[in-house]
């Protein structure tokens, strides 16, 4: 642990995505385990890559087994052409009597670079299609499963790592094909030299082994190094970030935090440095003692052989072709450990990706069940009980209360009293664990949740900002409704939107994002205004609208809250939850949530007259408007000198 590790992060920094259940497992890795593994991982290759591109895989097989048929041709051809050159005769007949095999020597060699070239191009075509086929799977996955596995942390992490399964999918083509090439071709040394003597294979082995190792151990504490260092890495990279970004930008002039950062991220630095020098110096450690003990095999072999030739066992013709085959048969054979390596570390990713397919799968919203009448007109909860995984604790412990088409329905209560959950399981994102959500009278838990969810409208105070151009961003509240620029602007005219949208410099074609060249932001409050556009343009049945105006200016609030009043109509339902008691005041009927049950019920007169916590509440915010005149709507102007809002209870968040 460095000492910016401490100073920053409270303590050493630990990989803790999905993937640390593989920490050192890598490191334990024996040659004999990893080649026990071997055609597991080869199947989950082959099985990704025909999901991929099914011709170019058969491409890529018969060019690699095609080269591996030409190598072994070529040691033959080698040995033959040796033949004739040592044998006996005058030299002009012994080049001739060698003619034939170097021509076809040749033809080999020819055939074997345009099957290498073959592979590649296959090999290329196949990679960029497994890793999308690899994404999509995991995408589409994880698109369709329930909002409390998204929030589910420990379900976060498996999403974090099916992320570089991915990218490891794509390189588990590469490595595949090249430990594929290396074993073919070690197989043809092999088989050639089996032909030649039995004893010459036992050499090949002793000269790659010590090969073999190394390759193997320098793998081992790459791995092990990569998986301790990581976080320090992320950490460092995340300073790097900070200090460039438009968000930090203002603290870090005012306040200094630029040199303060820089330093913590050049002692950092430093220490990743010194970890990567550790492991080159060990690296070149390894790749001496294994040079060491191949060469000392190669000096055994040789004398071997020479032993063999000298006391004619074996021909000079076949020890020429023995040093050929040894030779590149043992740089295969090292090759071979390399690509085994990594083959082993990609598939242990992709595997967490498979993981993730799989317990998505488990936690998916059903497909299919009860259909849903096409206008449902109320949606009523029955004794609903829900809590969080991670709290003992239910937020809603048996409410009941009812959500009716041409009504405005609000919800308040004080920060965490589950009013944000009680929209949530409104929408038919969560599920209860106890009671019912009942849609006109069918139960959420059977419902059809695609037609649930094709009635609901959300707009949210952190509604999603989408990098992309304001069109889109109102279009996509309804992506599938085949409208055209027109009703796009009438749904932002209706929210209040039209001279935002029409002030920018492209319109509706205005990209909204600083990500980009030549894109525009807007502000807080603007947004709030494109996000209600999204809303009206869904034109949803149950708009369900969780403290948007936060953002907005008093008097825009006000004209904000008119206008989703105005979108109640016989048609629709719209339910409101905000910390603002002059929103909730015309609504036709308040629940007042606390205790993780509905404590207050009724209209605003009723609530005021009975004095309760509403009441209480009510009188809270009351006192921060001024006396002056009331707006025609009877809804009270904040003080223009006074805070920008009348504040949320005490201790808000929001
Ligand atoms: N995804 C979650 N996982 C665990 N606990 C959660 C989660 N979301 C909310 N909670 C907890 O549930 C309780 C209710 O939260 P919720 O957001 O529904 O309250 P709220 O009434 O909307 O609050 P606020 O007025 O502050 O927005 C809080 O104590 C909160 O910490």
């Amino acid at each position: 642990m460095s000492a910016s590790e401490e100073e920053l992060f409270g303590g050493p920094l630990r990989y803790d995505t999905g993937w640390s259940r593989h920490e050192y497992a890598f490191e334990g890795q024996t040659l004999g385990a990893t080649l026990r593994a071997f055609p597991g991982m080869v199947a989950g290759t082959l099985r990704l890559a025909a999901r991929a591109d099914r011709r170019a895989l058969w491409t890529v097989g018969a060019a690699e087994v095609g080269q591996g048929v030409a190598a072994a041709v070529g040691l033959v051809l080698v040995n033959q052409v040796l033949g004739a050159l040592l044998g006996t005769g005058e030299v002009a007949g012994r080049l001739h009597g060698a003619l034939p095999a170097l021509v076809a020597g040749g033809v080999v060699a020819v055939v074997g670079a345009l099957l290498a070239s073959l592979s590649t191009a296959a090999t290329g075509r196949l990679e960029p299609k497994v890793e999308r086929t690899a994404n999509e799977r995991y995408l589409s996955a994880v698109v369709a499963v329930e909002l409390e596995a998204v929030e589910d942390g420990e379900f976060r992490r498996l999403i974090d790592v099916a992320d570089l399964g991915a990218s490891s999918a794509r390189r588990m083509v590469g490595q595949g094909v090249s430990t594929v090439n290396s074993l073919l071709s070690l197989l043809a040394a092999a088989g050639v030299l089996t032909v030649l003597h039995p004893v010459l294979l036992p050499m090949l082995v002793l000269i790659a082994a010590p090969r073999g190792w190394g390759a193997m151990r320098v793998t081992q504490r790459r791995y092990a190094s990569v998986m301790l260092w990581v976080e320090h890495r992320r950490a460092s990279s995340l300073i790097g970030r900070h200090l460039t970004s438009r968000e930090s930008a203002p603290e870090i002039r005012v306040h200094g935090a630029g040199a303060f950062l820089l330093r913590h991220f050049r002692a950092m630095a430093a220490n990743a440095e010194a970890e990567q020098a550790r492991l080159a110096r060990e690296r070149a450690g390894t790749e001496l003692a294994a040079a060491a003990l191949s060469g000392l095999a190669m000096v055994v072999t040789w004398v071997a052989l020479g032993l063999l030739v000298v006391s004619g066992r074996v021909d000079l013709a076949v020890a020429g072709t023995a040093v050929v085959a040894i030779r590149t048969g043992s740089a295969t054979l090292g090759a071979l450990v390399v690509s085994l390596n990594n083959l082993t570390e990609e598939s242990l990713y992709v595997a967490d990706l498979e993981n993730c397919v799989a317990r998505a799968a488990e936690r998916a919203i059903p497909v299919g069940g009860a259909a849903l009448p096409a206008k449902v007109a109320e949606v009523r909860f029955e004794e609903v009980r829900f809590g969080y995984p991670d709290r003992a604790e239910p937020v809603l412990d048996g409410v009941s209360l009812r959500v009716r088409t041409g009504e405005v329905t609000a919800v308040v209560g004080e920060n965490g009293a589950g009013k944000s959950t009680l929209m949530k399981l409104l929408a038919g994102l969560l599920l209860p664990a106890s009671g019912r959500v009942l849609w006109d009278g069918v139960d959420l838990r059977e419902a059809d949740r695609a037609q649930v969810f094709a009635q609901v409208g959300l707009v949210t105070q952190d509604f999603e900002r989408w990098p992309m151009t304001a069109g889109t961003n109102i279009r996509i509240g309804a992506p599938d409704r085949p409208g055209g620029a027109a009703e796009v602007h009438e749904a932002a005219r209706a929210a209040g939107a039209g001279p935002l949208v029409d002030g920018l410099p492209r319109g509706l074609d205005t990209l909204l994002s600083r990500v980009f060249k030549g894109g525009s932001d807007l502000s807080g409050g603007q947004w709030q205004r494109i996000g209600l556009a999204r809303a009206e343009y869904r034109d949803a049945r149950f708009l369900l609208v969780d403290e948007p105006t936060s953002a907005l200016d008093p008097e825009a609030e006000i004209a904000a809250f008119d206008r989703i009043r105005g979108l109640a109509g016989p048609d629709r339902a719209v339910v409101l939850v905000t910390h603002r008691m002059a929103a909730v005041r015309r609504a036709d009927r308040i629940y007042v949530l606390d205790g993780g049950r509905v404590a207050e019920e009724g209209t605003h007169d009723q609530l005021l007259a009975a004095g309760g916590r509403y009441a209480a509440m009510y009188a809270a915010q009351a006192a921060q408007y001024g006396p002056g005149p009331q707006s025609p709507q009877a809804l009270p102007l904040p003080r223009r000198s006074g805070p920008a809002a009348p504040p949320a209870p005490a201790g808000s968040s929001r």
